[in-house]
């Protein structure tokens, strides 16, 4: 990750200085009155018990409701501050290495969040930090709330960069900073499980959560002081005040209800992006806080899981987030603990204290009334822009389709597979026409009919079964075993996120073809495609020369006939060239293709990345390109030649910065040669009809 000029974004010095004056003028109570008498118990007499030992000379079983975590977090810049004060007399700078833990996880969380959403840190500065909300929690009412959530962060960027095991492990420092962000752990693991391409991270990612939980919370599960400070504080106590009477002594707790149907309605999600696992987490936290009543410091919680909403600036949401704010400083001004303002006599605690005396039982209920109502309105945003219209969620309803065709021995079958390998075989449901031939090998038909003729074909199945994958329906499907000519036993096939039909007649049908995101017609030059056929036929298929032959000239009016005119529908036409004619011989099945040098000529309808691609592929693999505008300018024609490689692909897609990344395997498989080049074209293409894809 680029190293980022912090204080060249717009407002970023101003939030500094903010905080720097806030640090020094203000003492927050909570901090001086309970966390400070803890940590400074615990320096000066360091125990693996620090609850129990604090407990025996102070009363306050509330001065420190969190685990180890928040405590070596606290300790290292507090310790300091006590040697500092111990060496010149005063009793400023232990209070201030407490404030600046605060501040540098509060950087931390800054600095996290403009890394996760690159390009917009000039939006985070005004969202994050200038935000009221991260004001008023870190420096006047004292919480440190900001610790768990910068680990948590943390955890959640090394997810988004596919280190599960490191996550897991650091989602556990986060639980035993505060324990209540238990509530995220789930999200994550549904998130892993339900996500193919990380399904194999889901069990060592738990392995590394539950083992380091263990460890770090083993030494305090057996102290008395760790059960009365930290497991049963009255946070904990608060999520069964939303209780509905269900009869004496018998509630109906809301808050885990409508927590546990929030579980299940992610766990319904067919593919679930980071969007989506961000937003879902921001609704868990959501679900808590109005719901519960939440102390301020669980709002900050919120914010790096509201921040990717915001940033889309929907309509309302400056407005709605705005308010939600406005509402909760105000609020927690004169119901939440406050700060101290050093070196003045004014006691701003007292002239807040005295505006509450004013609000009576209604009148601060309706305060809290409209704090759950924008709440309760930012999480319905949250829920539709984030969810209900994320793209990748709606491939669970409407999976990606991929279609391609061309005539036999074209390389359908091959750029299919190639294709496959770049979403991962755990997320795609295949089709090959070849399975829906009317007869086997052996039919005398044959002699009648050519495999190109759709009636040779149960063309009507083949759309059948595609459309009711694409619904994510089962389908049972036989399969052509080429190598024996014979059908197998029909077997089910299940729906997927992508769906790739390669046939002969697979953009034949007009209303079969319209649903594909995708049409990609192959068209090698007739030379090259005998070549390939021939190869193919003769070394894998069991045929020989003279019946290829009598093969290929038998097909060539079906070819016209029922081949060549899906090439209109196609969104993509790759037609590849052997640039040594004089090397491919069709009818020496010994030639290998490696001695078979290809350019690549492949027509582009109605999308305009080649222009990015272009550059890139010149840039990063020093090919020649041409650029040819047919008259309508809507098609343009790429002539590509050069040497491409797996791996340069595997650059090029990622300098090309895709909208849905996440199509894509952790590890894609990339082509050498043409083969690359076709790939990363059908993705680019792909990933622009996903842009506009509605639904
Ligand atoms: N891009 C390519 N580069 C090199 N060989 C290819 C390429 N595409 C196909 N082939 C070869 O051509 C033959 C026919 O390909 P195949 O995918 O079976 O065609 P189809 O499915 O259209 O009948 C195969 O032997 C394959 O190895
Ligand atoms: O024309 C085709 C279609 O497949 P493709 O488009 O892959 O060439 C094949 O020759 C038939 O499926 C018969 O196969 P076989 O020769 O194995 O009986």
């Amino acid at each position: 990750m680029k190293n980022i000029a912090y204080f060249n974004i717009p407002y970023f010095k101003t939030g500094l200085l903010i905080r720097i004056v806030l640090i020094v003028f203000l003492a927050p109570e909570i901090q001086t009155d309970w966390f400070l008498p803890f940590i400074s118990h615990f320096i000066d007499q360091p125990s693996f018990d620090p609850w129990s030992d604090f407990l025996l000379v102070n009363e306050n079983y509330r001065a420190y409701p969190y685990g180890f975590t928040m405590l070596f977090s606290h300790t290292p810049l507090v310790l300091l501050g006590s040697f500092i004060d111990d060496f010149i007399k005063l009793s400023f700078f232990e209070n201030l290495g407490l404030k600046a833990t605060i501040l540098i996880a509060d950087f931390i969380v800054f600095s996290l969040l403009v890394k996760l959403y690159p390009n917009n840190s000039e939006a985070i500065t005004t969202l994050y930090w200038l935000s009221p909300i991260v004001l008023f929690v870190n420096y006047w009412n004292g919480q440190t709330d900001i610790i768990p959530v910068a680990i948590l962060l943390y955890a959640i960027t090394l997810t988004k960069k596919n280190h599960m095991i490191a996550s897991g492990l650091t989602l556990a420092l986060a639980v035993t900073a505060k324990h209540s962000m238990l509530i995220v752990i789930p999200f994550f693991a549904i998130y892993l499980y339900k996500n193919k391409r990380y399904r194999r991270a889901f069990f060592p990612f738990l392995f590394s959560f539950f083992s380091a939980l263990v460890l770090l919370v083993i030494p305090a599960i057996f102290s008395s002081g760790f059960v009365e400070m930290v497991l049963n504080t009255p946070e904990t106590e608060r999520i069964y005040h939303f209780a509905i009477p269900l009869g004496p002594e018998i509630n109906i707790y809301v808050t885990p209800i409508i927590y546990v149907l929030l579980l299940y309605s992610m766990w319904r999600i067919s593919w679930i992006s980071f969007d989506v696992l961000m937003a879902s987490i921001g609704l868990g936290f959501f679900a808590l806080i109005l719901l519960t009543p939440s102390p301020v410091g669980w709002y900050l919680w919120l914010l790096p899981f509201l921040i990717g909403y915001l940033l889309k600036k929907n309509e309302y949401s400056n407005f709605l987030f705005g308010t939600f704010t406005f509402l909760i400083i105000c609020y927690h001004s004169m119901f939440s603990f406050g700060a101290q303002i050093n070196y003045f006599e004014y006691d701003l605690i007292f002239e807040l204290d005295k505006m509450s005396s004013y609000m009576n039982i209604h009148s601060r209920s309706l305060w809290v009334t409209l704090i759950t109502t924008f709440g309760g309105l930012l999480s319905w945003r949250l829920l539709r822009e984030e969810i209900l219209k994320n793209k990748i969620y709606l491939i669970g309803t409407n999976p990606i389709a991929i279609g391609i065709s061309g005539d036999s021995g074209a390389g359908k079958d091959t750029f299919g597979a190639s294709l496959a390998g770049l979403f991962g075989k755990h997320s795609v449901s295949y089709v090959s026409g070849d399975d829906y031939h009317v007869w086997d090998r052996y039919g005398g038909m044959w002699n009648a009919l050519t495999h190109l003729n759709p009636s040779a074909n149960y063309i009507h199945k083949f759309c059948r079964d595609i459309l009711a994958l694409l619904e994510r329906k089962s389908i049972y499907c036989r399969t052509y075993e080429h190598t024996t000519g014979l059908f197998s036993e029909p077997k089910l096939r299940k729906g997927n996120n992508v769906l790739i039909a390669s046939g002969l007649h697979t953009l034949f049908s007009k209303s079969l073809s319209d649903k594909f995101d995708v049409r990609v017609f192959l068209e090698p030059s007739d030379q090259l495609r005998y070549f390939w056929k021939y190869q193919r036929d003769v070394n894998a298929r069991g045929s020989n020369i003279e019946s290829v032959s009598a093969s290929l000239k038998k097909r060539q009016s079906d070819a016209q006939r029922y081949i060549h005119p899906q090439k209109k529908r196609a969104d993509i036409i790759f037609q590849l060239i052997p640039l040594n004619q004089d090397n491919v011989s069709p009818f020496n099945p010994e030639q290998n293709f490696d001695d078979v040098r290809l350019k690549l000529q492949v027509t582009i309808k109605g999308r305009v990345y080649y222009e990015r691609l272009s550059k890139v592929l010149i840039g990063l693999c020093g090919i020649s390109l041409e650029k040819h505008f047919t008259n309508d300018n809507d098609n343009v024609t790429l002539t590509i030649e050069g040497d491409v490689f797996a791996e340069d692909m595997s650059l090029a897609i990622q300098s090309l910065n895709l909208t849905f990344t996440e199509l894509l395997d952790i590890y894609p498989v990339w082509k050498d040669g043409m083969l690359g080049l076709m790939q990363i074209i059908t993705i680019l293409h792909l990933d622009e009809t996903m842009r506009v894809r509605k639904k």
